[in-house]
């Protein structure tokens, strides 16, 4: 329920009358208790943990027809339109929790449009037992998501010690840092859902390829199948049990299929051994076989009655039948090993070309373990479709190393490959894990930072180049000082990834020509 300016007038007039007819001090606590008495609404500080407990159990909980997604979505959704009013945040979320309870029919899975019905505030006195009750909820978050998210954790812990201190009021300050908690949380959320995703697109692609690899079995197909469908209804418990469980007696049967495989090639040896023994056999026979028709040619010039020349065309008919059997016998062989080579061949193009597609679908670059220009494309889109929705900033850093071709030139290049694996491990101990890292040429490397503004971004690299001075790149014992040049630039709302990446590379020059070693804002 809001009240129009004229109202909160009137109210506020009201409040005041109260506190006085109390002969109460006007502190802002005292005023926002008999203005919320008046407007017949609950202060807020007592309607949000009421909200968050009832939000956080219907958030773990099962709702007939409402998926994690489609209430991240919706609360996304209210977040977005109610972030910037804590009161009616509050009341908001809460609508919502009990819209997800009463979730079954198809209306339910919406988010109510006008859920400023305040929630009953059970049990809650007012301002000063609501610290304790939200303090409560920040700690039952905090061992919910200790494994998973430890800083988190420990932010939600922090945040209770300071909201239970009996008898204190809870701070806008506080349901400031509540909001950009759950904020947090959502983005995590949102990251472990994509891993997810991403996990079971993996696990697809190999057991497609598991399945191609081995079509002619049909008992293992059959089995990559089931997993196959198991997974295609999505991940769940039940689903990740049964997968498993599949898994484990794939892996017993590979173990035997590995048996027949070396057999298989113990096969193949004996083949070839085999065949080179018979064109051995061939030429030594043709080499037998030419000495005898030279017999047969000095029998032939010396014969000379049609007897004698009939024992000779006798003996070379009979050996010529022989050797064309032998020739015959060797040809099928080679026509059949022919044949077998072919197919091993044609087999393996396939394969070779398939590998070629997967690895062209790999995101991270080799060397470092950064994403590559793909990982860096796709990261770049999400984040900024994140700050988008989620209004929050975005902001890039560009790092360019310093002299690296003399550093190359003066070490070698494998020892140029160490630098950039080094300083890639450097950033990676710095990030913060929704920061993301791209190598995004050969010696220039990408910062994605969301959540994040210009002096953030700046602060992130600035605290690099300090990193780079404490831990050196060591080269054969000797210490390496490895610099750089960086161009920091924050998104602009509605800006396209070439726009701002444009802006931070221009930015990363101008460095280079002030002097190199600095950090320049776009
Ligand atoms: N070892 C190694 N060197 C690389 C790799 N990718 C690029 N380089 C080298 O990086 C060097 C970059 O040289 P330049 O573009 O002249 O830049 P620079 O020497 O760093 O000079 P400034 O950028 O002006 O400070 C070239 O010698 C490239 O061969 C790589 O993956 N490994």
């Amino acid at each position: 329920m809001e009240a129009s300016s004229h109202q909160a007038s009137e109210i506020a007039r009201e409040a005041i009358k109260r506190l006085a007819a109390r002969k109460l001090p006007p502190t802002p606590e005292n005023f926002r208790r008999a203005y919320f008495e008046v407007l017949g609404q609950a202060p807020s500080g007592a309607v949000w943990p009421e909200a968050l407990r009832q939000l956080l159990a219907q958030w773990e909980g099962y709702q007939a027809g409402l998926t994690q997604a489609k209430k991240r979505e919706m609360l996304e959704r209210v977040l977005i339109n109610f972030g910037n009013e804590p009161d009616q945040l509050a009341v908001k979320l809460a609508a919502l929790a009990r819209s997800w309870a009463e979730s079954g029919s198809a209306a339910a899975a919406l988010v109510p449009e006008d859920a400023a019905e305040p929630v009953a505030a059970t049990g809650v006195g007012g301002t000063d037992a609501a610290g304790p009750l939200l303090g409560q909820c920040l700690t039952d978050f905090a061992g919910l998501s200790r494994d998973l998210w430890p800083d988190l954790a420990a932010r939600s812990e922090a945040l209770a010690r300071r909201v239970s201190v009996p008898g204190r009021a809870v701070a806008d300050a506080d349901v400031a840092a509540m909001a950009g908690l759950w904020r947090e949380i959502l983005v995590r959320a949102e990251d472990n859902h994509a891993v997810l995703g991403g996990l079971k697109r993996v696990l697809a692609l190999l057991l497609a390829n598991i399945g191609e690899l081995v079509s002619q079995d049909a008992w293992l197909s059959g089995q990559t199948e089931t997993m196959r469908t198991a997974l295609a209804d999505g991940v769940n418990p039940h689903a990740l049990f049964q997968v498993e469980e599949s898994l484990k007696e794939l892996v017993q049967r590979q173990k035997q299929l590995k048996g027949s495989l070396h057999d298989a090639e113990e096969k193949l040896k004996r083949l070839i051994s085999a065949f080179i023994l018979r064109i051995g056999e061939l030429s030594a026979s043709t080499g037998h076989y030419n000495a005898r028709i030279k017999g047969y040619a000095a029998r032939l010039a010396e014969a000379d009655d049609i007897a004698k020349l009939g024992d000779v065309i006798d003996g070379l008919s009979g050996d010529m039948a022989q050797m064309d059997a032998e020739i015959g016998r060797s040809h099928s062989e080679l026509v059949a090993a022919k044949g077998h080579v072919e197919e091993a061949e044609t087999r393996i193009r396939a394969l070779e070309s398939e590998l070629e597609a997967v690895s062209a679908l790999v995101r991270e670059d080799q060397l470092t373990g950064a994403l590559n220009r793909r990982g860096m494309d796709e990261a770049c889109r999400r984040e900024l479709a994140r700050a988008e929705r989620m209004a929050t900033p975005f902001s890039v850093g560009l790092l360019d190393i310093d002299n690296f071709k003399r550093l190359n030139d003066s070490l070698g290049h494998q020892a140029g490959d160490q630098a950039l694996v080094h300083l890639a491990g450097v950033v990676r101990q710095m990030l913060r894990p929704t920061d993301s890292l791209a190598r995004y040429g050969g010696e220039e490397f990408l910062l994605l930072l969301p959540n994040s503004d210009l002096a953030d971004a700046e602060k992130v690299m600035l605290r690099l180049q300090r990193e780079l001075t404490r831990q050196y790149f060591l080269h054969d014992n000797r210490r390496v000082l490895i610099t750089f040049s960086a161009g920091v630039a924050q998104w602009a709302p509605g800006e396209a990834q070439a726009g701002l990446l444009g802006r931070a590379d221009a930015a990363m020059y101008r460095a280079k020509a002030a002097g190199r070693n600095r950090v320049e804002r776009a």
